[in-house]
């Protein structure tokens, strides 16, 4: 059937190419008169299906040095793009303009078929060898287009669908093209109008998020046709100087002014112009707009266009401290750039990380437990997770289990589970306990050295026996297990004092692995470029950045809270900026003032109300009368201890509000509370 539908193809295309089919719509059709240049010009016959070809790395380097500043806000956008047409089945590829495929998003699920299929990084799209294509064709076209499947010539093909747009460089150059392609679709075109509207919108956003880029210490008149939107999506964007000269414009401006002045739509002939002679605007007035006066609305000066606009100008960034843009996150498979595991991604370049990362890599498969130790937040759970997705068990479960976090009551049934009917208030099927999931995969035990006594000896017996017995049962089930255990403790003082078993100690430390806390660690400055990505990404912020002063104060932080706080003060910062460069003034007050060292007591609190607030973001306050006044000797000089004091009484002391505002377990709460003496005031 297949073959038939090829053969039927491939007649068909000889037919139009030589041009032995006359009828007028074929002649039209923008893709038959590719079929015939690919035959007649590309010397390509269609009768040889021609194989994809990817081109070696060394040379997909070289494509990808050639536009580096545009890769870096490309993949932005093309992240944020995936994220909308995964699950429709769609990939996305971004090429240069000679066709060559230099950045690459798909499911990694299907990603041999997608090579076979030539849609990966290094393939040559450019239409003399791949035939008509979406990339190929569009690079030719010079403007979107749908190649949906019998629309292609090669017969191998004929089962994709691609819609590519063109993509451009504020001086007007071609610098390649951003394709988005399904390897089956439903045969109808017209299935794919959205994913039409869609490309064509991203491309225009990733030209523009590059025209940002490049004119980012310009002033910048952005002209709408609605009033309300022309703030975020001006369609017409204009760089000028401090006399009023355009410096550059955008794809949607040179379009819409190129006839104007009879230029070359792709030679940039805009520049040099003064706006005044474009539009119909006076001097004083784009000065007065500039200094944030009202807008006025503005009108093309031509009197074939006529267009009206509505206009708002952004003024140079580097008024306010030079901008830093950060890298996307290495997430997705590149030829070019070899993809970092989740374990290398854990860390910059920070040599004590480095050798841990180095052994733990190498031993998390011999068979030696691992012990990592590090204080709150450091990364414990992030570090045994990408231990476990570098294992040969990365494809059994990961199961992670907070020994502080489930009541003492339940700890037991959790972890070992229990047969139906044997206590009540359990389920009546029984359930698996937590040991029995892992099995095969790794089992997480976070907090050990909160683990009961009673439990510890049970747990010894499992990792002995490598078996459970769940509560109930008369026979014990055989598990495989790998231990991952992790602790802020110390272990060693626990054992000291009676409340951790010294066999059970040595039978998990095996290797211990010592985290280093964040301000100890000399990648800080990884951290905040790859947390900021992430969570730029969550928030859908794709163009996102971080003023230089911004970024000094993290550096400077002392961080308490380790990488859970940067994190979360991350988020706070983009939510606060909305999608504008994170200055200063969007960090968490401790950062922002650069007090975490010296910690002064503010008169006031400075987190906004009703924003989440994170480690870092408060101030100490005074004790309101009737509340619990901790114990001042205690709390003096640990900023730690304030901040959730702080968090504690705006959730009015609820335990549970306050962990999922920190973004910690319940059990940490009460453990820091206990550490820092804080007293609820209900409970004084
Ligand atoms: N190397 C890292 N890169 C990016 N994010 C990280 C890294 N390490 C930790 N984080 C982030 O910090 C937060 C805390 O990490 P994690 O839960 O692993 O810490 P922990 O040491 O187990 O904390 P706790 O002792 O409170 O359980 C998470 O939001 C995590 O995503």
């Amino acid at each position: 059937m297949a073959d038939a539908l090829m053969t039927r193809h491939i007649d068909n295309v000889i037919a139009v190419g030589t041009g032995a089919t006359r009828e007028r719509a074929a002649a039209d059709s923008l893709f038959h008169k590719s079929w015939t240049r690919c035959m007649t010009q590309h010397g390509l016959d269609p009768t040889r299906p021609t194989p994809a070809r990817i081109l070696p790395s060394a040379a997909v380097r070289e494509h990808r040095q050639r536009m580096e500043g545009f890769l870096r806000v490309a993949r932005a956008g093309m992240e944020d793009m995936f994220h909308r047409v995964a699950d429709l089945g769609y990939m996305l590829l971004l090429t240069d303009a000679d066709g060559i495929a230099v950045d690459y998003i798909g499911n990694p699920a299907t990603e041999p078929q997608l090579k076979r299929a030539g849609l990966y990084v290094g393939a040559d799209w450019n239409e003399a060898h791949a035939g008509t294509c979406g990339v190929g064709t569009c690079l030719m076209e010079r403007t979107t287009i749908t190649c949906h499947r019998e629309e292609h010539f090669d017969a191998t093909h004929i089962g994709l669908t691609c819609t590519s747009s063109p993509l451009y460089a504020p001086d007007g150059a071609l610098l390649g093209v951003l394709d988005v392609s399904a390897l089956s679709s439903p045969s109808g075109r017209d299935s794919q109008h959205l994913v039409w509207h869609l490309t064509t919108m991203y491309a225009q956003m990733i030209e523009d998020a590059n025209f940002l880029r490049a004119f980012g210490d310009r002033w910048i008149l952005r002209l709408g046709r609605v009033r309300g939107l022309v703030e975020v999506s001006g369609e017409l964007m204009l760089a000028f100087d401090e006399d009023g000269l355009i410096v550059g414009a955008n794809t949607g401006a040179r379009r819409q002014f190129w006839q104007t002045l009879g230029g070359d739509r792709d030679a940039g002939g805009l520049v040099g112009t003064p706006l005044t002679d474009l539009l119909d605007i006076s001097p004083s007035a784009l000065w007065s707009l500039a200094r944030g006066h009202a807008a006025p609305e503005v009108a093309t000066r031509f009197p074939h266009h006529g267009q009206r606009y509505f206009p708002s100008v952004v003024p140079p960034r580097t008024r306010a401290g030079s901008v830093l843009r950060m890298p996307p996150p290495a997430t997705v498979m590149a030829e070019a750039a070899p993809p970092r595991s989740a374990l290398q991604r854990l860390a910059g370049d920070d040599p004590a990380m480095q050798q841990l990362i180095h052994q733990a890599g190498r031993l998390v498969d011999s068979g030696v437990t691992l012990l990592v130790q590090g204080e709150t937040g450091a990364g414990k759970e992030v570090l045994a997770k990408a231990l476990h997705e570098h294992s040969s068990r990365a494809r059994k479960p990961f199961v992670a289990v907070n020994c502080a976090s489930i009541p003492e009551s339940l700890i037991e049934s959790e972890l070992f589970g229990y047969t139906p009917g044997s206590f009540t208030g359990g389920r009546s099927k029984g359930m698996k306990g937590l040991i029995a999931q892992s099995d095969g995969g790794t089992l997480f035990l976070d907090e050990i050295g909160d683990m009961p006594l009673h439990l510890q000896t049970r747990f010894l017996r499992v990792l002995s026996e490598s078996e459970v017995l769940p509560l109930g049962a008369d026979k014990p089930v055989p598990v495989t297990l790998n231990v991952i255990a992790a602790t802020h403790r110390d272990l060693r003082g626990a054992i000291e004092r009676g409340s951790f078993r010294e066999d059970l100690y040595y039978r998990l430390s095996g290797a211990v692995l010592r985290l280093p806390p964040l301000r100890e660690r000399r990648d800080v400055r990884y951290l905040v470029e790859t947390v900021f990505a992430e969570e730029a990404q969550r928030l859908h912020f794709a163009g996102a950045s971080l003023t230089d002063a911004a970024l000094r104060l993290l550096l400077a932080h002392r961080w308490p809270g380790n990488v859970r706080e940067l994190r979360n003060a991350l988020r706070y910062a983009l939510a606060l900026a909305g999608g504008q460069p994170v200055t200063p003034a969007e960090l968490p007050a401790e950062i922002a003032q650069g007090a975490a060292q010296a910690l002064p007591v503010p008169a006031a609190p400075v987190a906004p109300v009703g924003l989440p607030v994170p480690f870092g973001a408060t101030a100490a306050l005074p004790a309101p009368a009737g509340e619990a006044a901790p114990q001042a000797d205690a709390l003096a000089d640990d900023a730690h201890a304030r901040e959730l004091l702080q968090v504690l009484r705006r959730h009015k002391w609820s335990i549970t509000a306050s962990a999922q505002a920190l973004n910690v377990c319940r059990a940490t709460i009460y453990r820091q509370m206990k550490r820092y003496g804080i007293t609820p005031p209900n409970q004084l």
